[in-house]
């Protein structure tokens, strides 16, 4: 599904790449937590899967798709949860309408919505729990609201591959299991997941490949049980990596 070798990934203006000779693999039904220090390059990794940021050297598939040639192509198959997007109060939709843009992807240009698009919809509002907001203005909502609102569209795009940048930081401890338990079903029906976090409880009760990264580079791959993900962590970066709910 994923399908990375040897990448380099550079920001505009930047002195150096910021992903270095960066190999890896991801297939169907993993559930994988990239873990690091601040400014590892976790979060560039997500955007270069999904070729928000350039990758300038090696070569990235996604799906089969060849990211740096079809980047927009890998995007509508990509799901993704970007860290700690806050919309504007006086963003003009509703919670209902910025769900339903996760399928305009698949619907394509000018196509209007039809009942697959809003039975995909309203499955993804019904499934992270948010109906009774669904004709709230979204910039009115709090932070694990919206959280929730953006975790809603991507699972109502369907994706093939789903990436999330610390999905848990806004959602109160109740929160953080229901979504634990969502991506736990889309890993079991093949889906694989790719997490950024720097909370380590709260997982999914299943297998967790942890790939740990430090300068652009991995430096550690390594499949366990959630409850030794915190000790995997401290033995690879130390203490202090391990956030403290
Ligand atoms: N838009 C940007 N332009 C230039 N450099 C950037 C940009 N975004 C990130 N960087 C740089 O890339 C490096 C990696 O950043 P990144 O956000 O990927 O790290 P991270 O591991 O996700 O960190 P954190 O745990 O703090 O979120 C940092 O040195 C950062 O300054």
């Amino acid at each position: 599904m994923i399908e990375l070798d040897g990448i380099y990934t550079a920001y505009e203006g930047g002195d150096r790449p910021v992903i270095r000779d960066l190999s890896l693999r991801i297939g169907k039904g993993e559930f994988v937590i990239i873990g690091g220090p601040n400014g590892a390059g976790k979060t560039t990794l997500l955007e270069s899967i999904n070729g928000m940021v350039r990758v300038t050297h090696g070569s990235a598939r996604v799906c089969g798709i060849d990211v740096r040639r079809a980047g927009c192509e890998v995007r509508k198959r990509v799901g993704y949860v970007i860290q700690n997007f806050s919309f504007d109060p006086f963003t003009p939709f509703t919670v209902e309408q910025a769900v339903m843009m996760g399928r305009y992807g698949r619907l394509g240009m000018l196509r209007r919505p039809g009942k697959a698009d809003f039975d995909a919809a309203e499955r993804a509002i019904r499934l992270v729990g948010i109906e009774d907001l669904t004709h709230k203005p979204i910039g009115t909502l709090s932070g694990g609201q919206q959280q929730k609102t953006l975790i809603a569209q991507n699972l109502a795009k369907e994706p093939d591959v789903l990436l999330l940048d610390e999905p848990f930081s806004n959602l109160d401890f109740q929160a953080r299991e229901f979504v634990s338990g969502i991506l736990s079903g889309l890993v079991e029906k093949g889906t694989p997941v790719v997490i950024v976090s720097h909370a380590f409880d709260d997982l999914p009760d299943r297998d967790i490949r942890m790939i740990i990264m430090e300068d652009g580079q991995v430096k550690g791959d390594i499949t366990c049980a959630p409850a030794e993900v915190k000790d995997v962590v401290r033995f690879s970066i130390g203490r202090s990596a391990v956030a403290v709910n």
